[in-house]
């Protein structure tokens, strides 16, 4: 029986392909075997020797400490795609909000209640304070060309916007998914100094944290509307509020408030809404649980971050996992121990990610002991699993 435990809500859709004969789910979770979670910070949690993997139900994983979990031998799992769309079409209505000031016009028909003049009145006198540009033949930038990114950039075209993309690491598929009108810029100066619209999609990274600052923005047009809807640290918001203020930015609509950011007159915050549909939270569920399951009972790894994708259908016989550090001569040293147990290796495969390989055995014969101990006594093995 695997313990798995939940550090944020998980859909119970989800939670259904975890069975109630092979997971123990548990809130509290003394000492879990694997870890479903959303956006819970982990950076200062205790992970206990026995965690096996952490499975992220989204796409961010920098509330996970996981070049932490690399070391250990913990396998973190995203779920790459499972909340694009719901993402997408909150950038949609974003694009709308920092163009047509619809918050600040809200906010202003609320007050009209309590004036003596009618309220049909006073909103046609009024309503010219709320003017805003369209969206159809505007340049928007998408930075970050991932799965969110490519939705928004073609979903852009269909708006009949002009759409800049820019993506140093584009995958061949993202790449195949992109409208052949999005253009593609090979620098991010080249995207930024002739937008009308920024849209951020890229993930929160040492490289990332910061990159929209003053520097950036001097280089934008002027009265640019940006929309974050990745992550609040992208943005160094000492800047940008200086930078609403001067005009210069016209709207930052961000999906990521936090104090600074209230009450600034041209910022639209909304409460990291943009994976909160049922349907992108319940993807996300299946996808995260059936990673876990599979890791935990069979040792397949498939959308981790931090280990390579390795799976082997499962035949008879026991299954040796090894996860090791990426240096030569480890296939030779774990084939060897497993022939002088005398065990014969019906299949094998390994695979590399940086630093780490991840070796897996199917081998007939019962499984002494002895292999575990010999395995991980040897120089370089992180874990060892039979299963
Ligand atoms: N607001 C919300 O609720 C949500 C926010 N997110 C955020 O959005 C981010 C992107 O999500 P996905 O598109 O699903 O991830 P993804 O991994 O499919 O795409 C990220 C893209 O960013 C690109 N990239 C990385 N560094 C870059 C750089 N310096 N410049 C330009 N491009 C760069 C990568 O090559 C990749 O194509 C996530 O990491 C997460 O932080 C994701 C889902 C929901
Ligand atoms: O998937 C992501 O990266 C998100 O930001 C979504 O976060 P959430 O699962 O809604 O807490």
């Amino acid at each position: 029986m695997y313990q798995v435990q939940t550090l944020n809500h998980i859909s119970p859709k989800g939670l259904e392909h975890l069975g109630a004969n092979l997971f123990a789910l548990d809130n509290e979770g003394s000492k879990p075997d694997g870890i479903l979670v959303r956006s819970a910070d982990m950076h200062n949690m205790e992970l206990g020797p026995q965690l096996l993997a952490v499975a992220r139900a989204g796409a961010g994983t920098n509330n996970i400490p996981v070049a932490d979990c690399s070391q250990r031998g913990i396998v973190v799992f995203n779920t790459p795609g499972a909340n694009a769309n719901a993402v997408k079409e909150l950038v949609l209505a974003g694009l709308v909000l920092s163009g047509r000031k619809i918050a600040q016009g809200i906010a202003w028909a609320q007050t009209l209640i309590a004036q003596t003049e009618p309220v049909a009145k006073l909103v046609e006198k009024g309503k010219k304070q709320f003017v805003g540009p369209e969206l159809a033949g505007k340049k928007l930038g998408v930075i970050g060309l991932g799965a969110i990114g490519v939705k928004v950039a073609n979903m852009a075209t269909h708006l009949g916007m002009e759409v800049l993309g820019y993506d140093p690491y584009i995958s061949i598929d993202a790449a195949w998914n992109l409208s052949r009108s999005v253009k593609h810029c090979v620098n991010l100066s080249d995207l930024v100094n002739q937008c009308d619209f920024i849209t951020l999609h890229i993930p929160a990274t040492a490289d990332t944290k910061g990159m929209v600052n003053a520097k950036l923005i001097s280089q934008m047009k002027h009265g640019v509307r940006i929309l974050n809807f990745a992550r609040g640290e992208l943005v160094n918001n000492v800047d940008l509020i200086s930078a609403l203020k001067s005009g210069r930015v016209g709207a930052y609509v961000c999906d990521f408030p936090c104090e600074e950011l209230l009450g600034v007159e041209g910022c639209v915050c909304l409460p990291h809404l943009g994976a909160s549909t049922p349907e992108s939270e319940e993807n996300c569920a299946v996808m995260a649980a059936q990673e876990l399951s599979d890791y935990l009972l069979d040792g397949n790894i498939r959308n981790s971050v931090n280990f390579p994708s390795v799976s082997m259908p499962r035949g008879e016989g026991n299954r040796i996992c090894v996860i090791h550090k990426n240096v030569p001569g480890m296939l030779a040293a774990i084939t060897d121990v497993a022939n002088k147990a005398g065990l014969n290796i019906e299949n094998m495969t390994n695979k590399s990610r940086g630093d780490y390989a991840y070796t897996m055995l199917d081998v007939t014969g019962l499984v002494p002991d002895e292999v575990g101990s010999g395995l991980l006594a040897l120089p370089d093995i992180i874990r060892v699993r039979v299963l």
